[in-house]
C-alpha cells in the first residue's frame, strides 16, 4: 500500500517542528527515516499515524485520507511500534498481542477463534512464543520491544510504522527484526539512528534535518560524507562492505580525540593465554 504525506507542516507548543516535508513510498518499500535527535523523525511518523494533526498538509495510505477516517479505519491498515513501550500493563504477553486483532473484530464480539493461533504465530515470528504466559511488566526491554512487534504484526498491517524500533534490542535480534520486516513485503518506514543498519536494510532513506527532509534517495546517494558531516556535524568515511557490498559507515568526531587502539597489532604477536 503506498504511504504519502504531502507538504506537511506541524507546530508544537508554538514551534515549528516540521515544514514543507514531502515523502512517498511506494507499495511494499522499506524507507529508512534518518536525522539528528529533535530533527522530527517520531512527529513525522506520529503524524502518518494520526496521533498529530498537521496545521498543513495530507497523509493517505492508499486511498485514505487519514484525517477523513477513524482511528479505526486507520489501525486496520497501519501498525505503529513506537518508543514508548507500556510496562506497567499488568497483563500477559498473550493477551498483549490479542489487542492487535481489535481493528478487524466486529464491534459485537470480543474476539475471534482464529485470533489465538494468529497471535501465537506473530510471537512465534518474532522469537517470543516461550513468553507467552508471562506478564509484560516481568519482560526484560528487548523482550518487551519483540512482544510489542507481535502485537504490531497482529494487526495484519499492509503499513508498519516503527520508531527507532532496534532499542533495546541485541544485535542478533536487531537484524532479526529489520529481516523480518523486509521479509513481510509490507510498506515500512523505520526511523533508525544506526546509519549502516539502515543502508543495508531500507531501499531507500530520507534524511530530516531541523524539521526539513534534506533529500531521499538510495542509501548510497543519501549517506555521502559531505551530508552525513553537514547534518550530523561528524566525519564519515563510506566503505564497501568487500562480501555483501553493502554500505559500511564508519563514524569519527571532526575533532577527533586520541583513541585507544584497536589491539590488532599486539594480539597477533601476543595471542592471549
Ligand atoms: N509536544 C511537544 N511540544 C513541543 N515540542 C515538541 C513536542 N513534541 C516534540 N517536540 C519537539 O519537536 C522536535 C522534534 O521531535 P521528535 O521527537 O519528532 O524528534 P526525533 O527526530 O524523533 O528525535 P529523537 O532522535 O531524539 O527521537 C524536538 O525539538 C522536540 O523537542
Amino acid at each position: 500500500m503506498k504511504v504519502s504525506a504531502q507538504n506537511i507542516g506541524v507546530t508544537l507548543s508554538g514551534h515549528p517542528v516540521l515544514s514543507d516535508v514531502d515523502l512517498e513510498v511506494r507499495p511494499g518499500e522499506v524507507v529508512g527515516l534518518l536525522g539528528p535527535n529533535g530533527s522530527g523523525k517520531s512527529t513525522l511518523l506520529r503524524t502518518i499515524y494520526r496521533a498529530i494533526r498537521p496545521d498543513a498538509g495530507a497523509v493517505h495510505l492508499g486511498d485514505l485520507d487519514v484525517w477523513s477516517a477513524t482511528t479505526r479505519e486507520v489501525a486496520r491498515r497501519c501498525a505503529v511500534l513506537t518508543q514508548d513501550n507500556p510496562s506497567e500493563v499488568e497483563l500477559n504477553v498473550l493477551d498483549v498481542v490479542l489487542l492487535g486483532r481489535i481493528p478487524h473484530r466486529s464491534l459485537t464480539r470480543r474476539s475471534d477463534r482464529e485470533d489465538l493461533p494468529r497471535a501465537r504465530d506473530c510471537l512465534a515470528e518474532v522469537g517470543a512464543l516461550h513468553l507467552e504466559d508471562r506478564l509484560l511488566p516481568t519482560l526484560s526491554g528487548g523482550e518487551r520491544q519483540r512482544v510489542m512487534l507481535a502485537r504490531a504484526l497482529a494487526q495484519e498491517p499492509q503499513v508498519l510504522l516503527l520508531d527507532e524500533p532496534t532499542n533495546h534490542l541485541d544485535i542478533a535480534h536487531q537484524l532479526d527484526l529489520l529481516s523480518l520486516v523486509r521479509r513481510l513485503g509490507v510498506t515500512a518506514i523505520v526511523a533508525l539512528h544506526d546509519l549502516t543498519l539502515a543502508a543495508a536494510y531500507c531501499d531507500r532513506l530520507a534524511l530530516l534535518d531541523r524539521g526539513r527532509l534534506v533529500t531521499v534517495g538510495p542509501p548510497g546517494e543519501v549517506l555521502t560524507p559531505e551530508r552525513v558531516q553537514a547534518v550530523y556535524g561528524v566525519a564519515c568515511d563510506v566503505l564497501v562492505h568487500p562480501r555483501t557490498g553493502r554500505l559500511l559507515l564508519a563514524l569519527t568526531q571532526v575533532d577527533s580525540p586520541e583513541l585507544p587502539s584497536p589491539g590488532l597489532e599486539s594480539s597477533a604477536k601476543e595471542p592471549i593465554a
